[in-house]
């Protein structure tokens, strides 16, 4: 696992194709950091709203990929868009794909195979699947890559200081874990986000102004968080730390740790998650 900011000392030249909530919160991430020069980032995207936000960040804009300057030769190409649209978008870029350019894809489809790029790139080409998360826009997310065999240890380094500038990285050599990761830490901001939304709803539902109430849960879920981070204690025991027998907090977990409580629920919602990439890799 490497972390930080993983400045790239070489000049790198990135194409990111689709720059929705997850590219847009890559760039953040790779510009904020100074890891990318805008110069060097060409966008791809046909929203007109979402391309106008990339071009306010400084980067190359363009509506298809048949824009891209001729002579352009990215070291990286970063698919970002949709599972369901990959197989009409990799083509596009098949020019980078021959021999002798060097160009790296990435993809952080949800579900989306390597296997899949590698029949439709030339043969060789070299690929890396990742699965970031949106903390990525701010220095805080969770990636995940895996690499095909024709990834030298150069690219490999590349992508990886490339992703560390958004956040921590890890790589595994298992691809078939990939749908398991998209369900623990692809989605899960949104498990932690609805946590903050239900939160605010039950400080709101004992009286709490919603001002507070949005305020406490926020911070309680930040300062929670920080503290498991930085105390390097497991949760049980910062749990069991919070928890005064018979006291407020055993009164609470009595409810959520119930069988049918919060990890049962928790569990089953990443099986349905595990399991829905698998089928938008079919
Ligand atoms: N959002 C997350 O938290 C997250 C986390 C990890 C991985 N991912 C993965 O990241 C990918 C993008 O997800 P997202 O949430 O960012 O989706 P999104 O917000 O819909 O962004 C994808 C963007 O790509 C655009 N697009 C469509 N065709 C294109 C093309 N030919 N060239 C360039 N851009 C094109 C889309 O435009 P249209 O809307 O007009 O099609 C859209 O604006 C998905 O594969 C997802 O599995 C997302
Ligand atoms: N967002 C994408 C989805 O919901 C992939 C992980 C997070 O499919």
């Amino acid at each position: 696992m490497i972390t930080g900011t993983g400045l790239i000392s070489q000049p790198t030249s990135v194409v990111l194709a689709g720059c929705g909530n997850m590219g847009f919160a890559m760039l953040r991430g790779w510009l904020a950091t100074g890891t990318l020069k805008p110069q060097d980032v060409h966008v791809v995207e046909p929203l007109d709203a979402l391309l106008l936000r990339a071009d306010g960040q400084g980067v190359n804009t363009y509506s298809t990929a048949a824009a891209l300057p001729g002579d352009l030769m990215p070291d990286i190409v970063i698919f970002a868009v949709k599972p369901q649209v990959i197989g009409d978008v990799i083509g596009d870029y098949l020019r980078f794909s021959q021999p002798g350019r060097g160009t790296t894809f990435v993809s952080v489809a949800a579900g989306v195979p390597i296997a899949r790029f590698e029949r439709e790139l030339a043969p060789g080409a070299p690929v890396i699947r990742v699965m970031p998360n949106t903390p990525a826009a701010v220095g805080e997310g969770a990636m995940v890559m895996c690499a095909n065999a024709h990834v030298t240890d150069r690219q490999r380094k590349t992508v990886e200081r490339l992703m560390a500038a958004s956040g921590e990285v890890t790589e595994i050599g298992d691809e078939a874990l990939m749908d398991a990761v998209t369900a623990v830490s692809g989605s899960g901001p949104a498990y932690v986000f609805h946590l903050i939304e239900a939160l605010t709803e039950a400080g709101k539902a004992v009286g709490l102004p919603d001002d507070i109430a949005g305020r406490l849960a926020l911070q309680t879920v930040h300062g929670a968080a920080r503290y498991a981070h930085q105390s390097g204690e497991d949760p049980g025991t910062l749990r069991e730390q919070v928890t005064s027998p018979n006291g407020t907090t055993a009164a609470a977990l009595g409810v959520l740790m119930r069988p049918d409580g919060l990890a049962a629920l928790l569990e089953e919602a990443v099986r349905a998650a595990r399991d829905r990439a698998i089928e938008l890799g079919r």
